[in-house]
């Protein structure tokens, strides 16, 4: 029976409104799409880099990050699909792409008003081989 190793992550993004709409450029919220371990063990030893792919109409929206934490913060308008591609550090491990879908809107009263920000994120595990 080949041994298995699990690592837990978590993925998402948090969201913050500014309170109002900012005259320069529309944006209505900042927020921040990230990577990180559920048991918080050092990501590095497994992973090479993360690649997040924010809508064509950012800056550079391919972010690549080689060291925690895999985090990119922006500011925007609207909600829409990301990509998360995870590269190991064995290069005969594939690389692994979650797809995302940015969320900034709530019903919950308390977000709404920017009590509390927006955390929408995902349980998720990465599983390896163990080399035989
Ligand atoms: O919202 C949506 N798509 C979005 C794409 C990009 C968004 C955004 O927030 N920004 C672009 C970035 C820039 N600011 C200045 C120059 S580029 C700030 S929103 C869809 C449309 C209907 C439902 N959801």
């Amino acid at each position: 029976m080949p041994m298995v190793i699990v690592k837990p992550i978590v993925y998402g993004n948090t969201a913050k409104h500014f309170g109002s709409k900012r005259d320069s450029d529309g944006h209505t919220h900042k927020w921040k799409l990230y990577v990180r371990s559920f048991n918080n063990d050092d990501m590095t030893k497994y992973i090479n880099r993360i690649q997040f792919r924010l809508h064509e109409t950012y800056q550079t929206n391919v972010r690549v990050l080689n060291q925690p934490p895999y985090e990119i913060e922006e500011s925007g308008w609207g909600e829409f699909e990301t990509q998360i591609t995870i590269f190991f550090a064995d290069p005969y491990e594939k690389p692994v792409i979650f797809f995302f879908h940015l969320k900034l809107f709530s019903t919950d009263p308390d977000v709404v008003v920017g009590r509390k920000p927006l955390v929408n994120e995902y349980y998720d595990e990465l599983v390896f081989q163990e080399p035989s």
